[in-house]
């Protein structure tokens, strides 16, 4: 049998670091022409990393770009396909391009045709579309290029099968929703399948910013079977063999797809390890209130980073029940987490007594809670800037949804690690982290008791929200699906309480404003794709 033997280089490029991420890609071809491999393939845009942004706007990124092909064009021994933006100052055009590298000089260049520019893709921003398909020739054999998007189209694959490809590589920087690895083996099975044309698809792996790119990446054979998976949420060089004479790939053990709450566990670890080391913080500061977003927050935050790289604050006010403090303490204990306890009641009295005056005879009301929180939320970025450790906020998507978080209180903090987790789903990872180990790591009471912000006597959250499944469900509709109050309550719900949900989130709108960034697991969040106006006339519901 005489075979081609394909790396597919599924790896993590930190944005904005071409120097690091070239080295990087010299590196791996080197290990995989040493492991046998003929060719190795990069993801899209593996030279900036990926979203670039507005570095791609910067003029010195072109000298560093040519710098860094230079260097590539004199790898030895292997054909190298890899990602990086092209400034065509000729034509006053920039593409998203995949570069074919070899014997010393680059031998071809193909320029992404379909920009998404939906959802949190914005490439219409910064590129222009390329035109033309791309076809060389390795082993005798004719292989197509394609950048991410264009798989998603019916044409860019078609044209290439028309023009006698045997083969296409697909370079990709595709980010993680929850479901989307079954999403895309079905897409680029039915790809393949409609073309009879086998396809390597190479994704890449690691977080940046709010987006987690998980990997996953793929050979599948022209009959739409997978031949080979690279696994999720780490690097992986995945070297799958092609037959010459069958032109189809060999097929390798089948990996076993992870289970929904898996994988969002493993997506927020990533995200929260590739941020706070990626922004050089020595470890991270959590508040710990013994109720389950917190101790959800810790256990993320140990698996990303490792106990000893966490620290965690009790800050007790009147209101914290004995049991929070206990659960608090035991949570810590089990995951070895420095614990320190910092009560607050000097703070929020000496507000308190400040305020009184102003405040005249004006009654309680949230204000008071709000000092609370607002008092931790100092407590906690004090230590932030004394040790230069990152707090992680604990705010999740129903929370962040409705406005029931305290603005510069509990809001304070650097990453918002559960801010597109709806509440219910907190259980479930919770549920499933504790299901890891002998020893649960999050108590038992933490997951049974019922949830409250502690701020006032006896305070349950559903005292003023309803019960958290329902609240999701129509969270979900409303702000996943765009639906209506009058769909919403088609579906069921009760009009007044879905009228309440609405108006609560389009009110709290300039909250999420100004909220911290923290990893997308949604096909909705809180960050690039949902942009509303913060001040406007429409009317609510609609
Ligand atoms: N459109 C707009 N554009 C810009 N700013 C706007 C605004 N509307 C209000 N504001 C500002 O926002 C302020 C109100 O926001 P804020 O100060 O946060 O206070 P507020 O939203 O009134 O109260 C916080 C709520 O969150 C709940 N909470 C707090 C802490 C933790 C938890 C939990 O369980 O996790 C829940 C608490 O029970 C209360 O219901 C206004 O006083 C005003 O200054
Ligand atoms: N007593 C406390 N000590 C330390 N941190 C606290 C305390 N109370 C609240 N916090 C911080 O503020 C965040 C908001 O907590 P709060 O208890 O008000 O609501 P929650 O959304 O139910 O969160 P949790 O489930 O973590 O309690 C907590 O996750 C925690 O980080
Ligand atoms: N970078 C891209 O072109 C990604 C778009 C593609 N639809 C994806 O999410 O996989």
């Amino acid at each position: 049998m005489s075979v081609l033997t394909l790396a597919l280089a599924q790896s993590a490029f930190l944005v904005g670091d071409i120097a690091g991420n070239t080295q990087k890609i010299i590196e791996q071809s080197n290990a995989a022409r040493e492991k046998g491999a003929q060719i190795i393939v990069f993801p899209e845009l593996a030279l900036t990393g990926y979203p670039p942004e507005d570095l791609l706007l910067r003029p010195s990124l072109t000298p560093r770009i040519h710098a860094a092909l230079a260097q590539i064009a004199a790898i030895e021994g292997i054909v190298v396909v890899v990602g990086y933006p092209l400034n065509d100052t000729a034509h006053k055009k920039r593409f998203n391009s995949a570069g074919v590298f070899a014997h010393g000089a680059q031998r071809g260049v193909y320029h992404k045709q379909k920009l998404p520019n939906y959802s949190v893709f914005d490439e219409a921003r910064y590129f222009d579309a390329g035109t033309d398909s791309v076809i060389f020739e390795i082993s005798g054999r004719k292989v197509g290029l394609l950048i991410c998007e264009d798989i998603w189209h019916r044409q860019p694959i078609k044209t290439l099968k028309d023009n006698g490809a045997d083969l296409v590589l697909v370079l990709n920087a595709s980010p993680f929703q929850i479901g989307k690895q079954e999403l895309r083996r079905t897409l680029l099975s039915r790809r393949a399948s409609e073309n009879e044309i086998p396809l390597a698809y190479v994704n890449l792996v690691g977080a940046q910013d709010d987006l987690v790119f998980d990997g996953g990446s793929l050979a599948i054979n022209a009959d739409g079977q997978v031949a080979a998976e690279a696994g999720r949420f780490e690097a992986e060089l995945l070297l799958v063999n092609f037959d010459l004479e069958q032109n189809t790939f060999v097929a390798q053990e089948a990996l076993k797809p992870l289970p929904k709450v898996a994988e969002i566990y493993q997506a927020l670890v990533l995200a929260v390890s590739d941020y706070v080391n990626h922004s050089r913080f020595p470890g991270v500061i959590i508040g710990l209130s013994g109720g389950i977003d917190s101790a959800l927050c810790l256990a993320i935050a140990v698996d990303a980073l490792g106990a000893d790289r966490v620290n965690a604050v009790m800050m007790p006010y009147r209101y914290t029940a004995a049991i929070s403090m206990e659960d608090a303490e035991a949570q810590a204990q089990r995951l070895n987490v420095a614990y320190h306890v910092a009560e607050i009641h000097g703070i929020v009295d000496s507000f308190a007594q400040t305020l009184a005056p102003l405040f005249a005879d004006a009654p309680i009301d949230a204000t008071e809670e709000n000092l609370q929180a607002r008092a931790r939320g100092t407590v906690l970025m004090a230590l932030s800037n004394k040790f230069g450790q990152l707090v992680l906020t604990t705010g999740n998507k129903s929370e962040m949804s409705v406005g029931y978080a305290t603005l510069y209180g509990d809001m304070a903090g650097g990453f918002d690690v559960l801010k597109d987790v709806y509440k219910t789903q907190v259980y479930e990872l919770a549920k499933f982290r504790n299901s890891l180990e002998e020893t649960p790591v999050i108590p038992e009471r933490v997951i049974t008791r019922p949830p409250s912000a502690e701020l006032r006597p006896e305070q349950t959250d559903q005292d003023s929200l309803p019960p958290y499944d329902v609240l999701d469900a129509i969270l979900y509709g409303y702000i996943e699906r765009d639906m209506s109050l009058d769909a919403l309550v088609g579906q069921g719900f009760d009009q007044a309480t879905v009228q309440h949900v609405i108006h609560l989130v389009d009110r709290n709108e300039h909250k999420r404003k100004q909220s911290a960034l923290g990893p997308r697991i949604s096909g909705r969040a809180f960050s690039r794709e949902r942009r509303y106006p913060l001040v406007n006339g429409w009317t609510a519901g609609e």
